[in-house]
């Protein structure tokens, strides 16, 4: 489920647009050429399918709808506007395409986006109010943020809207995220990918020598000497199979593994909402921000989310935690510093629950692991939420810190054992060039990464997909 309520996912090709565009070239008197003058590009010649009833062309919504200056839109304006028509009846979403032609002159935050921006929702046949949810919602977090210049902004406004429209699939999307993991590893890809480079280049067979200098090269990566040994028997056995000494065909080896052990399965529990999900994990790892870009996500989806303080140990991460709330658009609970975390917990879930939320993140005490009483106080908040709503919490996630290469490990072993963890999230990524931590994770545990953090931006949290980081770490 996306945003908005219904969408017509005109990219399924359809004529339906066809016949709006020649109405609404009709209408407004149009030439036959495109803005560019060349000749129109005529409708796929109609197949014999019965043609729906024809959808109203969407008209540019009066300036006065998003509060712009009440002069009439010069007739040059309306080609973006054909472009953009003539765009969506494509047989593919592009995303890019279509922000390039709503962005086309527009230089800044302002009305003339909110119109853009109205026109492609109204283009796209989402419920009008909704729209202009969507767009105040995004009008209020440039405020926020305050960015004003569409460079400062455009990233985000495409990944907003790909998950608002559910194209966070589509190839422009996947392109730009396997661009974005490849920019975030790059320190890690220097430590891995080039050194796997030489060593291939150095060694005319793989012998002995070869699997001493890959234990090295992993090891610096920070792997890990066990995690190492257990991933160079696993490459043995793969190379054994495949019958082949040659060094040139070892990187083809090294991403099948790795895809292989990233394919952790996935936990999918049958839930009543609200899910209730636990974030776990030490100080400073990068817990809030990931729970406002988690927050960030779902809102984009169309879920409501509360956010719930139950880190209650320092009023200022209380405070932080208020603050990404509010910049998300999401609820907001809690009793203040102090308060008893197993307390909030019980409040904030009778409040999801009464009120209706679909998603309820709690954060909880980063204290430092060692201290055991943390432990504890965990288990009473999963116990105390499960009385309150049965099942519940339906996943804890560990939030840790890539840059902190085998101590995450430790974390992740550590709150395993003692509360349990559903899913891990490794924030970060972009920062290190340990990112190796990720084989090792995967490797010691059976547990799934289900999405990585590349930057401090919203839209620098991103689902973890095994193959793609294989091929963002070690290049095609
Ligand atoms: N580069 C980068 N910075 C990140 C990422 N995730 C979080 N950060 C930054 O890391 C710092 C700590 O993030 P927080 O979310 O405050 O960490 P925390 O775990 O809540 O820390 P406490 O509030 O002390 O518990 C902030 O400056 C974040 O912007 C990431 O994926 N990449």
């Amino acid at each position: 489920m996306g945003f908005f309520s219904k969408i017509k996912k005109f990219w399924d090709v359809d004529q339906r647009l066809d016949k709006a565009v020649e109405e609404y070239k009709t209408e407004r008197g149009m030439p036959e050429e495109t803005p560019a003058g060349e000749a129109t590009v005529k409708a796929p010649p109609a197949q014999a399918k019965p043609v729906p009833p024809a959808v109203a062309a969407p008209t540019a919504p009066k300036p006065a709808d998003v509060g712009a200056p009440s002069a009439k839109v010069p007739p040059k304006a309306e080609a973006w506007q054909n472009d953009l028509l003539l765009s969506l009846r494509k047989a593919e979403p592009r995303l890019s395409i279509w922000l390039s032609i709503v962005l086309e002159g527009v230089d800044k935050a302002g009305p003339q986006l909110w119109e853009r921006l109205l026109f492609l929702f109204k283009a796209l046949e989402a419920p009008e109010a909704e729209a202009k949810d969507f767009v105040e919602r995004f009008r209020k977090w440039l405020d926020d943020m305050e960015y004003v210049r569409v460079p400062e902004f455009r990233s985000e406004l495409q990944f907003r809207l790909a998950l608002a429209l559910e194209l966070e699939d589509e190839e422009d999307e996947r392109n730009r995220l396997l661009l974005k993991l490849s920019e975030g590893l790059e320190k890690t890809k220097e430590q891995i990918s080039k050194r796997i480079e030489g060593l291939m280049a150095s060694h005319s067979k793989i012998d002995e020598s070869f699997w001493e200098e890959l234990e090295e090269i992993l090891i610096m990566a920070d792997v890990g000497f066990e995690p190492s040994m257990k991933l160079i028997e696993r490459l043995r056995d793969r190379v054994r199979k495949a019958g082949t000494d040659d060094p040139a065909r070892f990187k083809e080896f090294l991403r099948e593994e790795l895809e292989t052990i990233f394919k952790a399965p996935k936990r999918i529990t049958a839930i009543n909402p609200p899910e209730v999900v636990m974030m776990i994990g030490v100080n400073g790892v990068g817990k809030t921000t990931t729970i406002a870009k988690l927050a960030y996500r779902a809102q984009m989806q169309g879920r409501r989310v509360l956010i719930a303080a139950g880190d209650t140990f320092r009023a200022a991460a209380i405070e932080q935690l208020e603050i990404w709330a509010k910049r998300v658009g999401a609820g907001f609970y809690s009793k203040g510093a102090g308060a008893d975390p197993a307390a909030v917990a019980f409040e904030a879930v009778d409040k999801a629950v009464s009120e209706g939320y679909d998603l309820l993140l709690l954060d909880t005490a980063g204290r430092l692991h060692t201290k055991i009483n943390l432990m504890e106080e965990l288990k009473k908040i999963q116990r105390v939420c499960g009385k309150k709503h049965p099942g519940s919490p339906h996943r804890s996630i560990l939030v840790v810190d890539a840059t902190t290469g085998q101590n995450a490990l430790q974390q992740a072993k550590l709150f395993g054992e003692a509360v349990g963890v559903d899913e891990i999230i490794l924030t970060k990524l972009d920062g290190t060039a340990k990112g190796g931590i990720v084989v090792a994770i995967a490797l010691e545990h059976a547990l799934p990464i289900t999405f990585v953090g590349l930057g401090e931006k919203m839209e620098d949290l991103r689902p973890f997909n095994g193959k793609d980081f294989a091929q963002a770490l070690l290049g095609t």
